[in-house]
Order: structure tokens, then C-alpha cells, then sequence
């Protein structure tokens, strides 16, 4: 366990000479302990490197001698950050402080460092970066994150300084950065050690303590906008989000005579707080009964959306009468599944992929009315539903694209469209609207040529305000979803019939080193190791309309196998027969 006293300033360590870098651009470290006195210098290219306002970098390993890196762990920044152990993440969160800061220089934009582990059991912790427009951090400085939180600590002040020469990053620039945090009991601690790495790199932060990792992207996304998109605060997001709503709400044939009621599994986590705050904004508009709300359960413990998704069954500790609307957020609150029992007390599960499915259809049947021809697509991934594809495909005529695991790769995908509406299945996604998609529908307002075609274009405009386009939102989904719902007249079992999911299975496989798994075609066949994909063809051959396959997961040390097939027998024979 490190120390949290500010004036520990030793650096441990022997002296040392230490290089890095390419041919072209070699970095070397050198300290020398002298009469008890250490002193590191830098080297690129044989030069001594000064940053200019005198800054040597000295602070950083002063610091980070405070949170210092458990002896032989390696981490990588995989589908979602950095996950493991809370205990074994604090330098973790340090260096993610300097790495925000060195992003926020580069891109002159505020950065945002999201302290969460998301779905994951309370015990663990995580983080992730969240790029200028509140995008998830870019692909090319996954690997600088992955190399600073694995450093030794004497290689440390080496790595950075390559980032910053490799990047061309001028110390000097200004940068600030966002944080936030969720209730994981370690996540106060934590996010302290990231303002300490913020604050050895002298930079701004802005501490928003509490939130949703949506809220967090889009405080960042409102403040590199100059509040285009919104204010930046949470305040400013409930009344964006509530405004939006209720203008749709108001639009549903039985909004004066019916009040709408859902009930929530807060799965005991940062979702449940906001929801209280939430709902006074929402004008009675919405009847909300939240459970799971943190009082006494444990986060994400037999409750939460990955845990109904996967399991598919209801969650412990709600209360659930036939035919009653109900949704789980996960953990960090930007997922979100909807389900109900029904009289023979049956569970129906309403995912990522029926979302997708009401929120594409509803655009649809909008652009029709309007008249717009929009480019739309939907972005799913492996797990999608096979039912839902082929619904999305054959009877909607919407084009449907699989990417990678790990909303980034559906957002940008997504990106590629006018609209882009994309679900991961376990309920995590959102739609983009592109900024041509948005002024066309914007120039449409009150051009309408009928009473019909106007309300249409001001739904459309209220739908882009009140999906969070910056990342899944399981708040913001949720009300997209009940205005769907109201306008459509939809009641939960009439949405659950537009199509009928193929029974699946999802389980997770402990193997001695899951890295041995490699694939292809957006994860859907094995490549490695040999034989793998031969044997799971095999198997799938036997069965109608029968998928399966296994990836490594991304965010927990095990693999994952998904099979589906025309009958729930089928579908679970072909997982026993993988094990
Ligand atoms: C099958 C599944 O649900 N995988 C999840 C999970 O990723 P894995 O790489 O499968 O561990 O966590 C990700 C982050 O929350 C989420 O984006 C993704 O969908
Ligand atoms: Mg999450």
C-alpha cells in the first residue's frame, strides 16, 4: 500500500541507465544517487531534454512514489479501460492523470477520466479516458496506456517524455481535465490518486465527483462545444434529457388520461442516485418505482442489466407483477435491458437488440413521414440475436453491420451513416445523427408541408436532444424508449412480439491464458488456435439455424462463448458439448 503523505519525496530505487524508443528516436533515463541525492536526467537523441517552464518531469516520480505499481502485474487497456482488483489499480490511476493531461495538451480540448469498473463486482475497479467530443479514447493511445500503467517506476519519467516527443506535445499548452466517479467504495480513493497524477503534471481538473459515465461524456462533449450540445453540468443534462422528453411524451394520443409506469433495478449503483435526481424534472410525466437503489445491496450482485441479460432471469429485490414494464442498468449506468414476466410467469427479455429495433423503427416510420431520405443503419456485434438481424434486414429494410466487441468500434461504425443506431445486445448503445442528418431535420422545422409532417420533424428533433450521442446512456435510452413506447401506444408484450428472439446462451470459460483465442470477421470465427473453429463447425452443422462462437473476453480473464439455435435444447447442447 502506498502512502498519501504529500511530503514523501524519495525516490526508491538503485541508479540507473535506461533507453527506449526506435533507431530514430532513442529516450534514455539516467539517475544518480549521490551523498543520498538522486537526480534523474533525459536524453532524446543524445540531447538532455528541459522542458521549457523548467519542468523535468521531477514532480511526476516524487508522486508516483505514492502509488506505486504492484510488483509483476500487467494490465491492458482493453474494450473499456483498465479492470482488475481495486487494491491493484492506484498507480493505474495516477498515470491515467498524466496521460489525461498529456491528451488534453495534444487536443487542446478537456479530457475526461471515468473512475468505474462498469458491470464488474464491487470489489473491482477500473478506468477509462474520455476523448474531446466524448468519444471513447482513441485507439492509437490505448498502447501509450497500456505502457505507462506497466512501467517500472524507474522507467516512468522515459515513457512519458516518448508520448511527448511522439506527439509533439508542448508542455507549456494548457489542458484541464474531467473526472467522475461511481459508488464503488474504492472509487473515492482512487479518483484522488488520478488528481495526484493531474496535479504533478501542474495541469487544470474539474472533480464532478458522482456520475454516470454518460454524464461524464457528455460534460466533456458540452465543454469542448462551448455548450453546443449542452451545459456542462449534471443539472444541465436532467433538463436537456426532461425537456426533450416531455415535448415527445406530450405528442403520444393518451398523454393527458394515462400515466406511465416502469420500475427500475438501479443494480445498487450510481444509476439509482441519478434517477432520483432525475425524476423531479420528468413532471409526473413518467411514474418511477426504483429498486436495487443502493440502500443495503451490493453493487451489481444478482441484479443489473449484465446480470438479467446473462442469466435471463429476473433480478433479487424487485418486485415484479405479470405483464409490468421493468429495466436493469448496469453498474456505471450506459446499459440497459427491459423485461417483464408474464401471467404464466415467464421471463421475456427485451435487450440491446430490441432496443435497437423500436428505436430504428420509430426513426423510420418519422423520415417517412418528413419525407427525408437519410442514410440509416443499424451497428451491432456477434451477439446480436439472429432473429433481430434478420427482422432489421429482411422486414425493415434497414442495412445492419457487425463490428467488434466494445462500443468503440459500434460508434464508429455508427459514424459512417446519416443515422447510426447501435446496440451492443447486453443494451448499450445509442444513435448518431450526423451533422448534415442534423441540419436537414433542423431546416425542416415548421416547414412541414402537413400537420403530420411537422410533428414529425419536432419529434425528430427532440429524439437527437434527448438520445446521448456521445456514448449508451442507460438513462437517456430509457426515456427514448417509454416515449417510443407512449407515442406508439406499444405495451411492453407488443413490443416484445415484433419479433421473436432464437434461444441463445452466453457462459464464460476460465482458461490458463485466453490470449491463445484469436479471431476474425468481426469475432465471429477463430483463426487460433488451430482446429478451434473446425470443431465449433462441427458442432453448429447439427442444429437449425444455429451460431456459435468464442472470443476472448476483454474486461475479465476469461472467454466468452455465445451459441444460439431454433430451440433452447439446441442451443444449450452445443454449449455442453464445447465445455
Ligand atoms: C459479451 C459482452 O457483453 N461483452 C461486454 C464486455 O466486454 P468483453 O470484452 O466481452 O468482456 O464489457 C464491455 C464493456 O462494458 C462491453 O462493451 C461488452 O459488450
Ligand atoms: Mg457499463
Amino acid at each position: 500500500m502506498t502512502s498519501r503523505s504529500r511530503d514523501r519525496t524519495v525516490i526508491p530505487g538503485p541508479s540507473y541507465t535506461a533507453s527506449l524508443g526506435t533507431e530514430a528516436a532513442v529516450c534514455t533515463a539516467e539517475r544518480r544517487e549521490d551523498s543520498g541525492r538522486s537526480t534523474t536526467s533525459m536524453y532524446y537523441n543524445g540531447q538532455i531534454l528541459k522542458y521549457k517552464n523548467g519542468m523535468h518531469l521531477e514532480s511526476v516520480l516524487r508522486s508516483s512514489a505514492r502509488h506505486a505499481r504492484p510488483a509483476g502485474l500487467t494490465l491492458e487497456y482493453g474494450t473499456a479501460g483498465f479492470r482488475t482488483k481495486a487494491e491493484h489499480l492506484e498507480h493505474v490511476m495516477y498515470r491515467m492523470g498524466l496521460l489525461a493531461v498529456l491528451r488534453s495538451k495534444k487536443t487542446k480540448a478537456v479530457i475526461g477520466v471515468m473512475v468505474t469498473a462498469s458491470h464488474n463486482p464491487e470489489e473491482d475497479n477500473g478506468v477509462k479516458l474520455v476523448d474531446p467530443m466524448g468519444e471513447m479514447l482513441v485507439q492509437e493511445w490505448e498502447s501509450y496506456a497500456t505502457n505507462l500503467a506497466n512501467a517500472e517506476e524507474h522507467e516512468l519519467q522515459m515513457v512519458l517524455t516518448n508520448i511527448i516527443k511522439q506527439e509533439s506535445i508542448s508542455m507549456q499548452d494548457e489542458s484541464c481535465v474531467a473526472i467522475g466517479r461511481d459508488t464503488r467504495p474504492s472509487s473515492d480513493h482512487l479518483s484522488l490518486a488520478v488528481v495526484d497524477g493531474i496535479s504533478a503534471l501542474e495541469s487544470k481538473y474539474q472533480d464532478y465527483g458522482l456520475v454516470t459515465t454518460p454524464q461524464l461524456h457528455y460534460i466533456v462533449c458540452c465543454r469542448n462545444t462551448d455548450g453546443r450540445y449542452g451545459e456542462p453540468t449534471v443539472e444541465g443534462y436532467y433538463q436537456k434529457l426532461s425537456k426533450a422528453f416531455i415535448e415527445l411524451v406530450k405528442q403520444s394520443p393518451d398523454c393527458e388520461t394515462e400515466k406511465k409506469c416502469l420500475s427500475i433495478d438501479g443494480a445498487n449503483g450510481i444509476g439509482a442516485l441519478k434517477i432520483k435526481e432525475i425524476e423531479p424534472h420528468l413532471q409526473s410525466m413518467l411514474s418511477l418505482q426504483l429498486f436495487n437503489d443502493g440502500s443495503n445491496g451490493r453493487l451489481n450482485h444478482m441484479c443489473g442489466a449484465d446480470y438479467v441479460k446473462v442469466q435471463q432471469k429476473l433480478p433479487e429485490g424487485i418486485d415484479v407483477r405479470p405483464g409490468e414494464r421493468c429495466c436493469s442498468f448496469d453498474g456505471d449506468a450506459d446499459r440497459i435491458v427491459y423485461y417483464y414476466k408474464d401471467s404464466e410467469d415467464r421471463f421475456h427479455l427485451l435487450d440491446g437488440d430490441k432496443i435497437a429495433t423500436l428505436i430504428s423503427t420509430f426513426i423510420k416510420e418519422l423520415l417517412v413521414k418528413v419525407d427525408l431520405k437519410l442514410n440509416m443503419a443499424v451497428v451491432q456485434t456477434a451477439y446480436a440475436n439472429g432473429s433481430s438481424t434478420r427482422y432489421l434486414e429482411d422486414v425493415m429494410k434497414v442495412p445492419v453491420f457487425c463490428a467488434k466487441t466494445g462500443v468503440k468500434h459500434l460508434h464508429h461504425k455508427a459514424q459512417e451513416f446519416d443515422i447510426g443506431v447501435y446496440f451492443e445486445a447486453n443494451g448499450h448503445g445509442t444513435v448518431l445523427f450526423s451533422k448534415a442528418a442534423e441540419e436537414q431535420i433542423a431546416q425542416l422545422i415548421n416547414a412541414g408541408a402537413t400537420e403530420e409532417a411537422r410533428k414529425a420533424v419536432q419529434m425528430l428533433a427532440n429524439v437527437i436532444s434527448l438520445i446521448n450521442q456521445t456514448v449508451g446512456d442507460a438513462i437517456s435510452d430509457m426515456l427514448l424508449i417509454e416515449a417510443i413506447l407512449a407515442i406508439k401506444s406499444f405495451t411492453v408484450q407488443k413490443w416484445n412480439e415484433i419479433y421473436t428472439d432464437l434461444p441463445n446462451r452466453q457462459l464464460k470459460v476460465k482458461v490458463a491464458d485466453r490470449k491463445v483465442i484469436d479471431t476474425t470477421d468481426a469475432e465471429r470465427r477463430t483463426v487460433k488456435p488451430p482446429g478451434l473453429q473446425e470443431k465449433i463447425d462441427e458442432l453448429v452443422k447439427d442444429y437449425n439455424m444455429s451460431r456459435a462462437f468464442v472470443r476472448p473476453s476483454g474486461t475479465e480473464d476469461v472467454v466468452r462463448v455465445y451459441a444460439e439455435a431454433d430451440t433452447q435444447v439446441s442451443s444449450f447442447k452445443q454449449h455442453k458439448d464445447k465445455r
